[in-house]
C-alpha cells in the first residue's frame, strides 16, 4: 500500500468516535518504535515531520525511513508536514512525496490566515494532497494570564465556518488549552481543556474533522526517571488522558504526540546510563529508548485514542 491521506481515515475516526494519533519523527528508532506498535495493533497512523525535523535528518532520509514502514508494516500511513510555516515549504514537502500538509498562518490576522490557507490548499489539492490549517493560538504557561483575561487565544467558534468555507481545508487544528512541550499547566493547578469551545465549533462544522496539537500527557514516570537519573524537569505535566479519551470521542480525529515520544526515549537512555555506565554502543542504549517509544504509542492507541484495529 502506497502512502496514504487523511481523507478516508477521518471519516472512519469520525463516523467511529475515535481518533489517529499523529507522531512526529527525527530518526529511524523513533519511526520503528512507532511503527512497529502500530502494526501489532493493525492501528492507522499520521507520522509527521516538522520544519526542525526535516532541517536535522534531512528531507530525504525521512521520506525513506517511512516508506520503509509502509513497506514493513503494511499499514495505511499518511506522510504529513506538521506546522508548515510558509507556501514554500508546504509546496516543497508536496513536491517531495508528502501526502498531507499543515499550514500554520494560525498567528496571522484572520483574513491573511485564508488567503495563504486558500494559496496551499490550491496547491495541494491538484497534486492529490490534503491540508490542515489552524485557527486559534496554543496556550502556553505563559499565555494563562492574557488568556483567562481576554480569552484571546483560544479559537472563536464564529469564525470557523467561514474560514473553512473560504480556504478548502481538509482539517482545523483548534485551540482549546493546549500547548506544546512538557509544561502545560501550572503546578497546583486542575489542566482543564474547554470543550465547551470544541462543543461550539462542532455545531458550526458537523462532521469536519477537528485537529488537537500538543496533546502529549507527559507520563510522570518518565518524568520521574529524567529527574531521579540526573535530569531536572520539575513541574512538568500534561494533558490528563481522561480529557484526550473525551476528545477522541468527539469530532477530534487527529491526537498530535512529540513530547511524550521524546521523555520516553531520554528517560530510558537517562536510566540505562546510570545502570550501565561503561556501555557505548549506540545500539545498547537505542534498544531499549526504541523499546519503551513502542510500549507507549501502544498504550496511546488502545487506552487512549481508541484506534487499534481500525487499520482496514
Ligand atoms: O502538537 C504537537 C506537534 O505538532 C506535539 O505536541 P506535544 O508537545 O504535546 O507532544
Ligand atoms: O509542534 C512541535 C512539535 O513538537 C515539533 O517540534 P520541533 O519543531 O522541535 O521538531
Ligand atoms: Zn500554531
Ligand atoms: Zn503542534
Amino acid at each position: 500500500m502506497p502512502l496514504v491521506t487523511t481523507t478516508e481515515m477521518f471519516k472512519k475516526a469520525y463516523n467511529g468516535g475515535y481518533a489517529i494519533g499523529a507522531f512526529n519523527v527525527n530518526n529511524m528508532e523513533i519511526v520503528q518504535g512507532i511503527t512497529e506498535a502500530a502494526k501489532e495493533l493493525e492501528a492507522p497512523l499520521i507520522l509527521q515531520v516538522s520544519k526542525g525535523a526535516r532541517a536535522y535528518a534531512n528531507h530525504t532520509y525521512l521520506m525513506k525511513l517511512v516508506e520503509a514502514a509502509v513497506i514493513e508494516t503494511g499499514l495505511p500511513i499518511c506522510l504529513h508536514l506538521d506546522h508548515g510555516d510558509s507556501f514554500e515549504l508546504c509546496k516543497s514537502c508536496i513536491d517531495g512525496g508528502f501526502t498531507s500538509v499543515m499550514i500554520d498562518a494560525s498567528s496571522k490576522p484572520f483574513a491573511e490566515n485564508i488567503e495563504i490557507t486558500k494559496k496551499v490548499v490550491e496547491y495541494a489539492h491538484d497534486h492529490g494532497v490534503v491540508v490542515e490549517a489552524e485557527l486559534g493560538t496554543l496556550a502556553g504557561i505563559e499565555d494563562e494570564v492574557q488568556v483567562s483575561a481576554e480569552d484571546s487565544s483560544y479559537t472563536h467558534p464564529e469564525e470557523v465556518e467561514e474560514f473553512v468555507s473560504k480556504t478548502g481545508c481538509d482539517s482545523l487544528a483548534i485551540a482549546i488549552g493546549t500547548s506544546h512541550g512538557a509544561y502545560k499547566f501550572k503546578p497546583g493547578t486542575k489542566p482543564q481543556l474547554r470543550f465547551d469551545v470544541l462543543d461550539e465549533v462542532v455545531k458550526r462544522l458537523p462532521g469536519f474533522p477537528i485537529v488537537l496539537h500538543g496533546s502529549s500527557s507527559v507520563p510522570q514516570e518518565f518524568v520521574e526517571k529524567i529527574n531521579k537519573f540526573g535530569g531536572n524537569m520539575p513541574g512538568a505535566i500534561g494533558v490528563p488522558e481522561d480529557q484526550l479519551r473525551q476528545a477522541a470521542r468527539s469530532a477530534v480525529c487527529k491526537i498530535n504526540i512529540d513530547s511524550d515520544l521524546r521523555l520516553a526515549m531520554t528517560a530510558t537512555i537517562r536510566e540505562y546510563f546510570a545502570e550501565h555506565p561503561g556501555d557505548f554502543d549506540p545500539r545498547q542504549y537505542l534498544k531499549p529508548a526504541r523499546q519503551a517509544i513502542k510500549e507507549m504509542v501502544a498504550h496511546k492507541i488502545v487506552d487512549v485514542l481508541g484506534c487499534d484495529h481500525k487499520a482496514f
